[in-house]
């Protein structure tokens, strides 16, 4: 292997008590919001169809004209216990809220700045605010921080001399002490999401990424950090030049999953984040301008990531003035429903079951009762759900809800349940024993 002075800071699945409990959450909410939740795609009368928070690069609006939307941030219908008691109804057991996106715009009153919600008509913390009402609601807060930053002057894309490398060394000294500055503030929060690490600047500097790692493990030895952050000695992003993951859990994976037969992605943590639209981070004004996700299949993409021992973030974008939209809602009240009656079973503390995968759903693994489960969503025409086990094992009985299921065997093939009379109209669940 290459020796490496800013890979991989530890090998294999962490086992503390704070991972294990990101592992168990799986389900969490995302919350994009910032200034560009007020214009919502939208500039002087055109409709942008890109990603609402990244308007101002699309309409290429100056720096001094898109910072002004400052001045306007005033979420007066921003209600933070609302938004716990619903993300809690939803069956999300974390959040990860932008705390600072690219636009540079802090949601924290930073020391390190005057672009923050101290200087909007707000006035008030609003990260605080947030903060303790998902804490008070047993939901665990993790921070998203971009590291590209177009707000500040000492943000550079590239190093091509050595006044670049001096003013990104004093950038970074910023990011550093605002990481710093929100752990102290807000102790609570579980860990950090970086994104905005794709450029070249941040890929020749490993040890920035490194030593962000490490300074933020020195305040909290068990805080959770996402792949997406680091870079190694030689540029490598997630995993290291000997293949090693960086940071805690794996999260390259923004609006798609693994192939449903991935087995490698299943020995590491990993997260997945989701827009409920096509690319829609922020709040956008038009979703009628591409596909919107249904609550089922929503839903497929969770148990999917999950039955591959994933975390699902499913992400929010406020309107500015601090309400959700319709459709958000409206998801939000169909996966609730569902959680209610099946994530003990098969969302939570969910993994890899390491069985054959089917067409009709997904296998998991309840690792807090050991019990294994098959989701189904495509019902057969067949009316026969097919398993395979693997050689040495066989199926004993199959629960659907309060009944056994029938079953015939051919011992080539595997074995054949009979569906249950009439199946419910939604992805429904049933409990495989094996001996
Ligand atoms: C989680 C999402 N990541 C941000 C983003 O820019 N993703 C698109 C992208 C992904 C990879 C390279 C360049 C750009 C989006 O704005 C969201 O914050």
């Amino acid at each position: 292997s290459i020796t490496l002075k800013y890979g991989a800071q530890y090998i294999g699945k962490r086992q503390d008590a704070e991972m294990k409990k990101f592992r168990a959450n799986r389900l969490g909410q995302f919350i994009h919001w910032g200034l560009y939740s007020i214009p919502g795609g939208e500039w002087n009368g055109t409709t942008y169809l890109g990603a609402a928070e990244w308007l101002a690069n699309f309409a290429k609006i100056p720096n001094a004209t898109w910072d002004s939307l400052q001045y306007q941030f005033n979420p007066n219908k921003f209600n933070a216990v609302q938004w716990a008691k619903m993300a809690k109804a939803s069956g999300f057991k974390y959040v990860t809220i932008t705390t600072k996106h690219h636009e540079g715009f802090c949601l924290w009153p930073s020391e390190f700045t005057e672009f923050d919600i101290e200087n909007t008509p707000y006035k008030k913390d609003l990260l605080k605010e947030f903060v303790d009402a998902y804490t008070e609601a047993g939901i665990d807060v993790y921070f998203y921080y971009s590291i590209l930053d177009w707000h500040h002057k000492d943000w550079r894309y590239d190093i091509k001399n050595q006044a670049d490398s001096l003013a990104f060394s004093k950038y970074f000294e910023f990011a550093k002490n605002q990481l710093l500055e929100l752990q102290q503030k807000y102790p609570e929060v579980k860990g950090f999401w970086f994104d905005g690490t794709w450029d070249a600047s941040w890929k020749k500097n490993g040890k920035y990424s490194y030593d962000i790692q490490k300074a933020l493990k020195e305040v909290n030895p068990n805080v959770i950090v996402n792949s997406r952050l680091r870079a190694d000695d030689f540029g490598s992003r997630h995993f290291d030049s000997n293949g090693n993951l960086m940071g805690d859990y794996q999260s390259g994976y923004e609006r798609y999953l693994p192939a449903k037969n991935d087995t490698l992605i299943t020995k590491i943590d990993w997260e997945a984040c989701m827009t409920i639209p096509v690319n829609q981070w922020g709040y956008h004004k038009d979703w009628s301008l591409s596909h919107v996700k249904s609550a089922n299949e929503i839903l497929e993409l969770i148990v999917k990531t999950v039955s591959l021992g994933g975390n699902f973030l499913l992400n929010y974008g406020p309107k500015g003035d601090g309400t959700f939209r319709n459709e958000e809602l409206e998801i939000s009240n169909s996966i609730g429903n569902w959680m209610s009656k099946y994530a003990d079973k098969v969302i939570y503390y969910g993994d890899y079951a390491n069985l054959k995968p089917q067409d009709w759903g997904y296998y998991v693994k309840n690792t807090n009762s050991g019990k294994f489960y098959g989701v189904v969503f495509n019902l057969p025409l067949s009316k026969l759900l097919k398993i395979e086990l693997p050689n040495g094992k066989k199926l004993k009985v199959v629960n659907f809800e309060t009944e056994k299921l029938e079953y015939h065997h051919h011992d080539k093939m595997g074995y054949f349940i009979s569906l249950p009379e009439n199946t419910p109209n939604e992805p429904f669940i049933f409990e495989i024993l094996m001996e």
